[in-house]
């Protein structure tokens, strides 16, 4: 993408409300645009973030064996009649009506929507297991939307259901979603830890939040520092094996991990202080198994192998992209700007053009930017005619992986110059190595 044909509105300070760094970040580099309280745009820049992180939290569901539908963000009031939550789900609940005084709202989740979706096609418990999944904006009026995208109104959720015979099968859906989740957050290049956690307005009696340690986080997190040094399952970790699941899991719940909600003090301090954590913690994801409380009132039943019709046991499982945006940058950066892990970058070399205009740096970049993409590789190509230093700084900002400069002096030497950002110097090297270095 040429620069000086892209749209990249980048502010040389942050407005003052932005309190957080990932807010100011994402504002200065042009990456949302707040349109109401709570409410943005996704400009190109975080657009292509976010879709970065939404191909990554797709492959991962997928190989996990969850299925991928697209359910609606308007939802009629009277299926949260069925399960009760509508009037339980209180002043977050965006209600509307139609043209026809229909009582509809806007959804902060859909577990009743998906329930109604499999009581009506699926009958048998030969059908099960099931895990349907979407990735569809949701709207909380949150009380005090603040932090950017952090805590939004308007925010973009993956939320996967889960549906089986009963409460052991139910658990190695659970399970099946606990593993992608540490796969997925990896591959984001964060350490997220599991946690026990509060069920809220979700319901149920087993869940787990997935923090990542960050000093700008909302909650106050506990737990044992080993978890930072495990690893993460590999991607050919077999999802049909329950046993090799649960060990898993028992892993990565066998130390102390808790938020502020669940925090156990005495288990904590038993702990060796040089192995414990207390630090504030960004809520990344959320998995719930809540048994029947939805397939019960709803009446999502499917006749079970003695012929007797049951209630499906259920499960729910969010992550939050446009949580993750903020969060990875909250997570990665530094006095220069955002420094995207690899996988998440908007782009995967920023190619500077220091003279635009001179007949050897233009011939060198066009040259660069044809065979650069040829390698598959995304760039930004800056030609405009802005000064050197507010190149520099821009790329920092934007914080991709790459940059790549091309001036007079260096074409004189035969040169380019290649900085790996957030690591040290930049290198001097013919254009050859440059493109060899970057393949
Ligand atoms: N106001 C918000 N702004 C941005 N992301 C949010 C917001 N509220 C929740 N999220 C993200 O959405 C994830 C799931 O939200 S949740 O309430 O915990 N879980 C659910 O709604 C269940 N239906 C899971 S499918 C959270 O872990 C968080 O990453």
């Amino acid at each position: 993408m040429r620069l000086s044909r892209y749209f990249m509105p980048i502010l040389r300070d942050a407005p003052k409300e932005a309190e957080i760094v990932s807010h100011r970040l994402m504002l200065r580099a042009g990456m949302i645009r707040q349109e109401a309280a709570g409410i943005y745009a996704w400009l190109p820049l975080g657009l292509k973030v976010l879709n970065n992180i939404t191909k990554i939290v797709r492959e991962e569901q997928d190989r996990a064996g969850a299925i991928e539908l697209l359910m609606p963000t308007i939802q009629l009031a009277d299926l949260w009649r069925e399960s009760g939550r509508y009037d339980a789900y209180g002043k977050e609940m965006l209600r509307i009506k139609d043209r026809r005084d229909r009582e509809m709202l806007y959804g902060p989740t859909n577990e009743e929507m998906i329930t109604e979706i499999f009581r009506a096609n699926v009958r048998s418990h030969k059908d099960l297991p099931k895990n349907l999944y979407h990735i569809q904006w949701k709207f909380r009026d949150e009380v005090r939307p603040r932090f950017g995208v952090m805590r939004s109104r308007e925010f973009l959720m993956k939320d996967a259901y889960s549906f089986d015979i009963d409460q052991a099968s139910a658990k190695t859906s659970y399970n099946r979603m606990f593993v992608a989740y540490l796969r997925t957050f990896a591959r984001l290049g964060l350490k997220a830890i599991p946690m026990q956690a509060d069920t809220g307005p979700i319901g149920g009696d087993l869940s787990h939040e997935f923090i990542i340690l960050a000093k700008t986080g909302e909650s106050e997190v506990f737990g044992h520092n080993d978890y930072l040094d495990f690893e993460t399952p590999d991607a050919d970790v077999d999802f049909d094996d329950a046993a090799g699941l649960q060990a898993i899991v028992d892993r990565w719940t066998s130390l102390y991990a808790a938020t502020e909600e669940k925090h156990d003090v005495a288990a904590f301090e038993a702990l060796p202080e040089d192995r414990r954590f207390a630090a504030r913690g960004i809520e990344v994801g959320h998995i719930f198994y809540f048994g029947t409380k939805y397939s019960e009132p709803m009446k999502a039943y499917v006749t079970g192998p003695d012929g007797k019709d049951v209630p499906v046991h259920m499960g729910s499982y969010g992550i939050g992209p446009s949580r993750l945006a903020a969060a990875i940058i909250e997570a990665g950066h530094d006095d220069a700007g955002i420094i995207w892990p690899d996988a998440v970058a908007p782009f995967r070399v920023g190619l500077v053009n220091l003279k635009p205009g001179d007949s050897a740096c233009d011939a060198a970049c066009e040259d660069l930017y044809a065979k650069l993409k040829g390698l598959g590789l995304d760039v930004l190509y800056d030609d405009t005619d802005d000064r050197a230093g507010a190149k520099f700084a821009t790329m920092d900002l934007i914080g991709l992986p790459w940059r790549l400069v091309v001036g007079p002096k260096g074409l004189a030497s035969g040169v380019v110059e290649l900085k790996r950002r957030g690591s040290s110097a930049p290198e001097q090297l013919s254009a050859e190595s440059a493109l060899a270095a970057l393949s």
